[in-house]
């Protein structure tokens, strides 16, 4: 990796990947591919269209099997791993996926029940009552939790796609463009939520977006992939201010700036 991981997150990352190789067919997407999850961290992953984001985040939770290179998860390769501890493992990941992938056919209480009656075994009317509380979680009101995901607004689908990755309390929560499709306000109020969830309950956030407000109101860390690799992987400050065409394009182009300057005027609102 060339770039310095932040003095505030030292210790042993959550997740660790080394020398990660992806491919499909003559085409390479990975190529020696460095990264670290700290715990506790909201690290943003950004590129260009086709860079890989999406892959990284399948290659991790175990949806896609890398050419090679190392996957450690909370201190053990994936690729040790019997199918047993893996599927353990991977219960302590919750997933959030770009298009949501609520069941249609169910109310939100009984899809996020799902996971809770599948993985965790509890009764149907124990896995419902919890549903209710997880969607209350993401600010969902009550009476959400009989409707199905075809009466929602996008923003409520999203907080109800986000209760049922949070069913089975995950340590680690994976967002694949969370706020993609959502009005900027919608967008905002995501982004609040996902960082008081992760300060009430303690989750490190692998976070995958091409929202730069989200990645000033939300981030401790932003993950650049470009060229195959982790380009850089730092703090904004740092990340905004590294020697790179593409780098310098999307956080300086017009987009950026005003991201940048929303930024700047939310913190000074908070300080006074
Ligand atoms: N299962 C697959 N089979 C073949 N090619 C794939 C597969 N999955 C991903 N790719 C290719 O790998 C590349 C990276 O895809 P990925 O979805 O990770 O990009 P991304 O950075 O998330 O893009 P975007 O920002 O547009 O969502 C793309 O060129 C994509 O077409």
């Amino acid at each position: 990796m060339t770039g310095t991981e932040s003095p505030t997150h030292r210790g042993t990352p959550v997740i660790e990947v080394r020398d990660l190789c992806n491919r499909f067919g003559d085409h390479v997407v990975h190529e020696d591919l460095d990264l670290d999850l700290f715990r506790g961290e909201i690290l943003g992953v950004v590129g260009g269209s086709g860079t890989g984001k999406s892959v990284l985040l399948r290659s991790i939770v175990g949806l896609n099997k890398p050419v090679s290179g190392h996957i450690r998860v909370f201190g053990q390769d994936l690729t040790s791993l019997s199918a047993a501890e893996r599927s353990e493992t991977e219960q302590r990941f919750g997933v959030l996926f770009q298009a949501g992938a609520l069941f249609t056919s169910l109310n939100l209480q009984e899809n996020i029940a799902v996971p809770l009656i599948e993985h965790a075994g509890l009764p149907r009317s124990q896995a419902e009552e919890l549903a209710r509380m997880k969607l209350a979680l993401t600010g969902l009101p009550p009476a959400a939790a009989l409707n199905y995901p075809a009466e929602l607004s996008g923003g409520m689908v999203k907080r109800a796609s986000l209760a049922r990755a949070l069913a089975l309390d995950p340590e680690v929560l994976f967002l694949d463009e969370p706020t993609a499709g959502l009005d900027p306000i919608g967008a905002a109020g995501f982004d609040r939520l996902l960082v008081t969830l992760r300060d009430a309950l303690g989750l490190t956030v692998f976070l995958v977006t091409h929202d730069l407000d989200t990645l000033y109101s939300t981030c401790d860390r932003v993950a650049v992939l470009s060229q195959r690799k982790v380009l850089v992987a730092d703090t904004l400050d740092r990340v905004t201010a590294t020697d790179d065409e593409w780098i310098q394009d999307y956080f300086h182009g017009p987009r950026g700036r005003a991201a940048s300057y929303a930024a700047r005027a939310r913190a000074e609102t908070t300080e006074e």
